[in-house]
């Protein structure tokens, strides 16, 4: 199927005139708010001039009676969704769904998503990867400060809800500098040990085989006299948003520095394998003051999930 070929061409005269007569088709399920967002005027006649036409989704009529597509790209929920799409791809083999429930349900929850994470063991590949140390508490906040204290987490730690499921409410996000205000937390929610990493993160986006890194500003470092003076939790906004760019800041190299290439591959290869996703971001923070002797340790993704 064409998607897997490459859509090659040497000036766009020429990919203008290949699209008349080879189109890829993407039929798309998207929010409005996630169409505005995504599917940009600019960003789409930059695709038909490649030769790939987006094709809105009638969610009021049977998906079969509609297309044919190439490709469905979809970023809604629901088990009346999930099901359908199940049916098309049952009756539909031969197009490309990006990307399947079942894949997608893995990266809406915060403990899930990371355990493929730290599953891939990367050697030779120019820095370790990990994840932050986590602890997921369901219910009973008042049990909160014993369970951290139990599993050895460290102060301040990241709350974070448990499910992502795209609502502005799974993005609210605290900062616990004391064990006691840890009771006023909210569970179903993952607590995960802060790491310093310097304000910045690294955004990576996989889109199969291709891989584009962009640098945000991120939370700053917590110093000890910080931590030592700073009591309660804090509520913070999402301060790595796309608004958030740093590719064009003056930044230390050492702070700035990407993630090497080959680290990425290997990475976002064995994420392809293990999740089943071909469309995903992966956030990673190179650990400072990293006093572990492993060279540039690349302490990393919070989490891995559908972008777009
Ligand atoms: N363990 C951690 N250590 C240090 N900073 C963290 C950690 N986890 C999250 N952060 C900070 O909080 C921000 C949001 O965290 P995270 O990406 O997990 O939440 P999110 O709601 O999925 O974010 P996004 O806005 O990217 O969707 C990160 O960009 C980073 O600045
Ligand atoms: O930094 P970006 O814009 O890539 O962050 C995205 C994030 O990758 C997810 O796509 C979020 O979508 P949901 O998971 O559905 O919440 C986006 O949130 P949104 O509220 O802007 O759609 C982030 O912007």
């Amino acid at each position: 199927m064409r998607l897997n070929g490459e859509i090659s061409y040497e000036d766009e005269g020429e990919v203008e005139r290949e699209s008349e007569t080879q189109k890829l088709i993407v039929g798309y399920a998207l929010t409005s708010k996630k169409k505005k967002s995504f599917l940009q005027p600019k960003f789409e006649s930059f695709a038909r001039n490649k030769g790939i036409v987006f094709v809105a989704i009638d969610q009021n009529r049977p998906l079969s009676d509609q297309g044919p597509f190439d490709v469905v790209l979809h970023k809604l929920s629901g088990k009346d969704w999930c099901q359908i799409l199940e049916d098309y791809r049952q009756q539909h083999p031969e197009v490309t769904v990006l990307d399947p429930p079942d894949a997608i349900k893995h990266v809406h929850n915060r403990q899930s998503m990371l355990q493929d994470v730290a599953a891939v063991k990367l050697s030779n590949c120019y820095g370790k990867v990990d994840v932050p140390k986590q602890l997921v508490i369901k219910r009973d906040p008042s049990s909160i400060p014993g369970e951290v204290a139990k599993a050895g987490l460290k102060l301040p730690l990241v709350a974070k809800p448990l499910l992502v499921d795209g609502t502005a409410k799974s993005h609210e996000l605290s900062l616990a500098y004391d064990e006691f205000s840890l009771s006023k937390l909210e569970p179903p929610l993952v607590l995960q040990e802060f790491i310093n990493h310097g304000g910045v993160l690294f955004k990576v986006y996989v889109v199969g085989e291709a891989i584009k890194v962009v640098r945000r500003f991120s939370l700053p470092n917590v110093c000890r006299r910080e931590l030592s003076e700073a009591a309660g939790v804090f509520n913070f906004p999402r301060v790595s948003c796309a608004a958030a760019s740093a590719d064009d800041a003056d930044l230390d190299p050492c702070i700035a520095e990407l993630p090497p290439q080959p680290l990425l591959e290997k990475l976002a290869k064995e994420l392809r394998c293990r999740m089943g996703l071909q469309l995903f971001n992966i956030d990673m923070i190179r650990e400072h003051g990293n006093s572990n002797g492993m060279g540039k340790c690349q302490s990393m993704s919070r989490y891995s999930r559908t972008f777009f």
